[in-house]
């Protein structure tokens, strides 16, 4: 970066002098904007991998454009390619957007948009490209990334020169038709037209297929490092808990696909409305007619692009008062669908619920409401739509005929052909499109504002979440790793989200190789114990010394069943594959479901199937596999039969002897199951100390 800063600052230095003896006023400019180039350039390592990718390549087509414009002005371009030469307007206006991916770097909007954006550009990991007819290949992830985004660029703004050559085009096939010069309309409809034509349709289905790949490759990058963080360290969990982030599922499924498609649909098209402004204004710059202003000699230079200009501006502005109010409402009714879904969703998951409690017509009443929600502010919606709609369809049909207003005075009097009237007419057209480039992003906007909102706002949520859990910077809790085999609290106070205290504990502990019995009133604390053991709950403070390098599981009441085969299921969470059959159909066996050991590879909703002791004694499976060094049972036998829950508990304490066992349950016939008991007793201030009792002390 620092090299081709120098770079630019060498041709910009070289091109004032060039510009300072051959008085060349476009080469001086060259010069000047290039020194401002090179500096922006200088400083754009600081600023975002995203942002610094248009920057290198910015420079580096001042250099090479720069170069050749320096060169043709002393006379060394050669002579057979005078046509392609570059004019100085050319780098001229590279080095400008140079200097505005600099100064747009500091924009906080953009900013947050770069910062989401430049995680997968800097990606180290590998990963297998490939390219008709090269073999696959392995790539670093952000490095393919940066070649497929610099590749569309370069395209994008080689569609740009095309569509300009084909202005010219259109002036001359205009020409000749007006002069009935058959030679030169079949020459340039068969030479030129058809040439250009085909190469714009080729560059633009290669710009489509490297465009869905990086699309799709930048969405599965960021949602897999989304997923990723959320999952880590139990923080998705945190996350619920804390509120910070409602329907994370979106945020992940919808928002970086948002994200990824709307940064690239703003920032190319972006680029090539702008290369496509500057290009054409150089036209309709250039066209002869002078124009004067009424009543005096002044004329005025490029009358036809100030009119354009002044036009396209005022027209800009008129739609952004009118649409503005388009951003807030498409802002909102994201967020009632997303309501809706979540609704919908919820009524899925608890469907047996509601049809045992005959809750539809309550279920519907709510579901009505949260429609009416959304169409309450669709019409809304539909009026600042139209009411945009009114403006810029009524701006497209003037565009039609204004140039031709302006222009035909100087056509009937003679003063240009017919050729040059159609071509400033397609140019007008071009440079009102791209001024108009945001009036016709509106809803766009908003949704994009709003999908960047939700992955900053979710980035955030998992910071925080990070930062909370166990051995994290903002971790009151510490779960210190131990020498020796105990597990024991040496202080620990916790409290509900809302800071309100519930459980203080001191100097207990859960001695290894027992079995550990937590009994106390419904909402004293237990389950919420279990999970700052687990290292799972965030709120509160305290020291706890666990066993190094042994591991935990906690079976809570109603187990997760995921989706999958029965031995998916079974082998949670290790790999289905984890385990040998022997050993799941023993498992099985063991906690009395082998009537199921023959349906092992089907895949069923097993958590909706099953019966609830069922579910449970399937979680006992998973811990006869697992064997962990500690075993902590929330209510995870309370849907068993009492005779059942005793063999149960018999059965994990033969099978697994060396395993450390703390369970909560309210039944009195599990005492005799234990070996120690532990008894959540209230405090004068409401919370519940856990206190070690002697088992005699307690039958
Ligand atoms: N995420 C949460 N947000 C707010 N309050 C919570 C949350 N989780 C638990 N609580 C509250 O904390 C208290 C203790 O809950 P906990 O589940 O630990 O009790 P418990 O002793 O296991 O109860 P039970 O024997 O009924 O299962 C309850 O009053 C509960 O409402």
């Amino acid at each position: 970066m620092r090299l081709l800063s120098f770079a630019v600052a060498a041709l910009a230095v070289i091109a004032l002098v060039v510009g300072q003896q051959s008085g060349s006023h476009g080469i001086l400019g060259l010069g000047a904007v290039g020194l401002l180039l090179a500096f922006a350039t200088f400083r754009a390592t600081e600023i975002s991998t995203f942002l610094k990718i248009f920057s290198v390549i910015f420079a580096v087509e001042y250099v090479a454009t720069g170069a050749g414009a320096v060169l043709a002005q002393v006379g060394f371009w050669p002579a057979g390619w005078q046509a392609i030469a570059p004019p100085a307007s050319l780098p001229t206006t590279i080095a400008v957007f140079g200097i505005l991916v600099y100064a747009i770097s500091f924009i906080p909007a953009i900013r947050r948009i770069a910062r989401l954006a430049s995680p997968y550009f800097e990606a180290p990991e590998a990963t297998t490209a490939q390219l008709w007819p090269v073999k696959p290949f392995s790539i670093g992830t952000g490095r393919l990334g940066i070649a497929l985004l610099v590749f569309l660029v370069v395209l994008n703004q080689i569609q740009v020169g095309i569509s300009l050559r084909l202005s010219f085009f259109n002036r001359d096939f205009y020409n000749a038709i007006q002069e009935k010069d058959a030679a030169t309309f079949w020459y340039q409809l068969i030479y030129v037209f058809s040439v250009w034509a085909a190469i714009f349709v080729i560059s633009n289905l290669i710009e489509m297929i490297a465009n869905y790949t990086l699309l799709i490759r930048w969405r599965r990058w960021m949602a897999e490092s989304f997923s990723a963080a959320w999952l880590r360290n139990a923080n998705h969990y945190r996350v619920s808990l804390a509120h910070t982030a409602d329907n994370p599922d979106q945020r992940i499924a919808e928002d970086t696909r948002a994200f990824v498609n709307q940064t690239y649909s703003f920032a190319l098209p972006l680029l090539t409305q702008v290369s496509t402004l500057v290009s054409f204004s150089i036209i309709l710059w250039s066209i002869p007619v002078a124009s004067v202003v009424p009543g005096t000699e002044i004329s005025i230079p490029g009358f036809i692009f100030w009119m354009a200009l002044i036009y396209s501006v005022a027209a800009t502005w008129i739609a952004h008062l009118i649409g503005r109010p388009m951003i807030g409402l498409e802002f909102e009714q994201e967020r009632r669908e997303a309501n809706f879904r979540y609704s919908l969703a919820r009524l899925r998951e608890y469907s047996e619920q509601i049809a045992l409690m005959r809750g539809e017509t309550s279920e519907q009443r709510h579901l009505t409401e949260r429609f009416g929600d959304i169409v309450q502010n669709f019409y809304r919606l539909v009026w600042a739509r139209v009411r945009l709609t009114t403006f810029t369809l009524s701006f497209a049909q003037a565009n039609v005929v204004v140039p031709y207003i302006l222009l035909a005075p100087h056509y009937f009097s003679g003063k240009i052909t017919l050729g040059i009237m159609t071509q400033v007419a397609s140019a007008f057209d071009r440079v009102q499109t791209a001024m108009s480039f945001f009036i016709d992003r509106y809803q766009s906007i908003a949704s994009y504002v709003a999908s960047i909102n939700r992955l900053t706002t979710f980035e955030a949520a998992i910071a925080q979440a990070e930062a909370q859990g166990a051995g994290g910077a903002d971790a009151g809790i510490d779960i210190a790793q131990k020498a020796g085999t105990d597990t024991t609290i040496e202080t620990l106070s916790l409290t509900l989200p809302n800071g309100q205290p519930i459980v203080n504990a001191s100097d207990l502990t859960l001695p290894a190789g027992h079995s550990t019995l937590v009994v106390g009133p419904s909402g004293s604390g237990k389950s919420t114990l279990f999970r700052a053991l687990a290292g799972i709950w965030p709120f509160g403070k305290g020291k706890v010394a666990a066993p190094a390098g042994q591991t935990m599981l906690l079976l809570p009441q109603r187990p997760y069943l995921p989706q999958g085969s029965l031995r998916a299921v079974l082998s949670y969470p290790a790999e289905p594959n984890a385990f040998s059959d022997a050993d799941i159909r023993a498992a099985m066996e063991k906690v009395k479901l082998g009537h199921l050991t023959d349906r092992l590879d089907e895949v069923d909703l097993w958590g909706q199937r099953l019966s609830g002791g069922e579910q449970q004694r399937l979680a006992v499976a998973r811990a006869l596999l697992a064997k962990p060094d500690w075993l902590f049972l929330d209510e995870a036998t309370a849907s068993l039969d009492e005779t059942l829950e005793n063999e149960i508990y018999a059965m994990i304490r033969r099978e697994l002897p060396q395993t450390s066992i703390v369970s909560i349950g309210h039944r009195s016939t599990l005492r005799a199951l234990h070996d120690g008991l532990v008894a959540m007793e209230k405090n004068a201030d409401g919370t519940f100390s856990p206190k070690a009792k002697a088992m005699a002390e307690a039958r």
